[in-house]
């Protein structure tokens, strides 16, 4: 809900105009002087504030400089008995956004609060747009009865406003769900903002989500609005909730149950209307029991758990998929030889979606408009994982321990390679499976010269 701060000394006036716009659906608070309006600001954000010119101990030009100063985002709206030209011109200087004369016309003045709004909200969706470039809504490709049964448990709770719980393997199509449930939410108008904890460094996602107040720590140099606070009104998809730190969790649960947060060194308590999607890949469940994600923000976000099957189990939609590939990379021959899409079919798929688009948008390049075939997939891509890792040199003029040790090095980058492909590049998951710190393996990476 968007709130206003209404400051006017006269209280029979302010009674009208604060009784008008609560009537309009807005949360006003009431100010009589400047004073009481700085004491409301210390402890929440206003989406707008309407202020009279002539207040009290101070001039509403003043009191606008003031609130420029403090945060130049602010939308301020000035009100004055005097109706002077000159004073509308250094008011919009200034940075208000609009100018009422007194006596105030409430249609008119209706029509300037929505349009200072929507302005507000306009100008978030830019800076998330700049920020996330998130695409438009696509298609969610296949006809597998699992996949079916996905979509239609995100159909049912799209329009609920319900949170909920994507479960799948990397590339199944998680982010697809959660820009499929959003956009047939009632949420559709505000925006899909994504944020990806494994992606982040753990000390970076609370002032990522939350925002930060300037000098916060070293580096604030400004005030900085979180996802959080961009997503007012829309969705926050939460990619690989797992990897949420639990020291941030409780600060989630708030959001979620009370609609309130904190910026990072700030005091102020702010409001968020978001709904939350989040996806993993992980056991939340048996991490309540094991201690790394709370238990009452997996019943939170858990009410709705929407599982998506991998693509090796639903091998049948890979001829719907392919098509819908190469239509969409403008490729003219869809058709791809009957020997290729058995190829197809027999792979594992470990990367699931995004590793078949990648591969396709690899092979088309290097096809050169030619039909497609095994040779423009990468050489040893059909061959079993555990063939493989067979592969390996062995140097016979060596001694045998020589050669052992040889064998382990291999043996290590073959395992650091498979994994790192399995789990499409994610170090933190591949560290975890390989029982090292993530440190550990980037050193690991180095020293053997692994390319990812
Ligand atoms: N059923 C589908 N139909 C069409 N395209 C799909 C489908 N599933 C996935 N894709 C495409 O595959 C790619 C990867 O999907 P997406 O990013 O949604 O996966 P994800 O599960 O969120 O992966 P990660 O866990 O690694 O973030 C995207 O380009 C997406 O459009």
């Amino acid at each position: 809900m968007d709130s206003i701060l209404l400051i006017e000394d006269r209280p029979g006036l302010r009674q009208v105009y604060a009784e008008f716009l609560r009537n309009l659906g807005y949360m006003v608070v009431e100010a009589g002087s400047v004073e009481d309006a700085h004491k409301a600001m210390a402890v929440r954000e206003f989406s707008l504030v309407l202020t009279d010119y002539m207040l009290p101990g101070a001039n509403g030009m003043d009191f606008l400089k003031q609130l420029k100063e403090r945060d130049p985002d602010y939308l301020v709206i000035l009100m004055t008995a005097f109706g002077e030209i000159k004073l509308a011109v250094e008011a919009t200087r200034a940075g208000a956004f609009d100018f009422l004369e007194k006596p105030i016309d409430l249609d008119h003045l209706k029509i300037v609060i929505e349009r200072a709004l929507e302005h507000r909200r306009l100008r978030r969706k830019d800076t998330f747009h700049e920020a996330q470039s998130v695409t438009e809504s696509e298609e969610i490709i296949g006809q597998a009865p699992a996949l079916k049964a996905a979509l239609a448990m995100a159909k049912k709770v799209a329009p609920s406003d319900a949170n909920c719980l994507l479960l799948g393997e990397s590339g199944v199509g998680k982010e697809l769900f959660a820009k499929y449930i959003h956009g047939n939410s009632r949420r559709a108008v505000g925006a899909l903002v994504s944020i990806n904890c494994a992606a982040i460094p753990g000390e970076l996602i609370e002032s990522e989500l939350f925002g930060h107040e300037k000098g916060a720590f070293t580096g604030a140099v400004g005030k900085k609005a979180g996802l959080i606070e961009m997503a007012d009104g829309g969705t926050l998809f939460l990619d690989e909730i797992g990897e949420m730190p639990l020291s941030l969790q409780p600060k989630l649960l708030r959001v979620i149950q009370a609609k309130e947060f904190r910026r990072v060194g700030g005091s102020r308590t702010l409001k968020s209307d978001i709904r939350v999607v989040a996806a993993t890949n992980r056991d939340l469940k048996t991490g309540t029991r094991e201690g790394w994600f709370r238990e009452d923000l997996y019943y939170r976000l858990a009410v709705f758990p929407i599982d998506i099957p991998p693509l090796r189990d639903r091998r049948g939609d890979l001829p719907l998929l392919i098509s819908a590939i190469l239509r969409q990379a403008r490729f003219g021959h869809a058709d791809i030889s009957p020997k290729l899409l058995a190829q197809l079919q027999a792979y594992h798929w470990p990367g699931n979606v995004r590793e078949l688009k990648n591969l396709l948008e690899r092979a088309i390049i290097l096809s050169q408009g030619q039909p497609l075939d095994v040779n423009h997939f990468p050489a040893n891509l059909f061959d079993s994982a555990e063939n493989v890792g067979l592969r390996f040199h062995l140097d016979l003029n060596r001694s045998f321990k020589d050669n052992l040790s040889r064998l382990e090095g291999q043996l290590e980058r073959t395992m650091i390679e498979l994994l790192l492909k399995e789990e499409s590049g994610h170090r933190e998951r591949v560290a975890r499976r390989f029982g090292v710190s993530v440190k550990t393996l980037y050193n690991r990476i180095k020293a053997l010269g692994i390319q990812c």
